[in-house]
């Protein structure tokens, strides 16, 4: 397995585009550890195909270079880098049994054949199909023939990455669940360098250690669940992860404080002006109390809407022109004069998008 190093990549997809200034990829430059599993996080058309693509070698990027450890493969073949890739859909021979599917990768790298029986024998049991090993793919369900590429995909050990692009979209959702947690062993057991493309939450923060979150063609902050919910780099990461997401309230600074909306938050630990073309307040819903007005440092809300999930109720609150969401226990009751709180310790000061200061400690 290798460390994958993007250095300073940019990709626009035609030279037109490149001089309109058009990039899908905007200068990523960073790294994947040998050995990491990471998930490439994002909305539609932010750049994670391409930067997967890129990775791979079906795409030469515009600028930049990429190296597998030491070695630079800007300029080589998606053989030549030796890697493993699973697409969306299913890429398989259909006239081969699923057994021979298994092997195939394993017999061009010249296996011995009892290694490669052992190893197809422990895929066939991993992806759930040992009992199907002998029947030709064609007539097997998608989600089926999706298994077989995964385990296709997985079978070598002498890759130097394997690569999935959002491989579990033709799975249903309880196969999903299995086969994410079997990926997860398998990358326990291998440590391979992994990277999994996806627009979904959960499936980013159940299958990697690290989550690295695209925006509009950058990486905007790479960290481990934990870190991106408790300190978003970027509104986007806090607006983007957790459900609701962070509350990001346009505000202007002044002496310590944050004016949102006519009221002021204290910042504490935070002292004198800021400027730039765009300031905002971060809060998590988590860290929002309801409580009746009057108060102290309560600000007055009109409660539009209150939700209720399970263990917990979602309340949903204008503060001025601005929507406020908090998340408060089941039973807890929401006065109808209602106003909100935010807890002085979980405050995130952003300028332009970017977190430039935060209550719990550092930026
Ligand atoms: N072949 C292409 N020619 C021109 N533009 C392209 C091409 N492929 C992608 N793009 C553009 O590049 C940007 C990034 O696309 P990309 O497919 O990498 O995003 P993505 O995050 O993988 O999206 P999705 O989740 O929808 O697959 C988008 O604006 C897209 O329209």
């Amino acid at each position: 397995m290798a460390r994958i190093r993007l250095d300073h990549i940019r990709h626009a997809y035609t030279p037109e585009l490149a001089r309109a200034g058009n990039f899908a990829l905007n200068n990523i430059d960073t790294a994947f550890e040998d050995g990491g599993a990471y998930a490439l996080l994002g909305p539609s058309g932010c750049g994670k195909t391409t930067l997967l693509n890129i990775i791979s070698g079906l795409l030469t990027p515009s600028e930049g270079h990429v190296y597998f450890d030491r070695t630079d493969v800007t300029l080589l073949t998606p053989e030549a880098r030796n890697i493993a890739q699973v697409f969306q859909f299913p890429v398989i021979y259909d006239t081969m049994t699923v057994a021979e599917n298994l092997a195939f990768p394993l017999k061009n790298r010249k296996v011995e054949a009892r290694e490669i029986e052992r190893r197809v024998a422990d895929m066939l049991k991993r992806i759930g199909l040992a009992d199907k090993a002998g029947r030709k793919a064609r007539g097997l369900t998608a989600d089926e023939k999706q298994k077989i590429s995964l385990g296709r995909g997985l079978v070598r050990s002498d890759v130097n990455a394997i690569l999935f692009d959002e491989p579990l979209t033709v799975i249903d959702p309880h196969m999903k669940w299995q086969l994410r947690s079997e990926l997860k062993q398998l990358h326990r057991e291998f440590e391979m360098t992994m990277v999994y493309v996806t627009h979904d939450q959960t499936e980013a923060l159940t299958f990697a250690d690290k989550v690295v979150v695209m925006y509009d063609g950058e990486v905007v902050q790479i960290g481990t669940p934990e870190e991106l919910f408790e300190r978003p780099q970027h509104t986007f990461v806090g607006y983007f992860i957790g459900s609701p997401g962070m509350n990001v309230l346009p505000c202007r600074i002044e002496g310590g404080e944050a004016i949102v909306a006519g009221e002021r938050v204290a910042l504490p630990g935070h002292s004198g002006e800021r400027r730039s073309e765009k300031t905002e307040l971060g809060i998590r819903p988590e860290f929002v109390g309801v409580v009746e007005r009057g108060q102290p440092g309560a600000m007055p809300v009109t409660i539009e809407k209150v939700e209720d999930i399970g263990s917990e109720r979602i309340v949903r609150a204008r503060l001025g022109g601005e929507r406020v969401t908090a998340i408060v226990r089941e039973g807890a009751s929401v006065p109808g004069d209602a106003a909100v709180t935010f807890d002085p310790n979980a405050l995130n000061l952003y300028e332009n998008s970017r977190l430039v200061a935060r209550s719990g400690g550092a930026a």
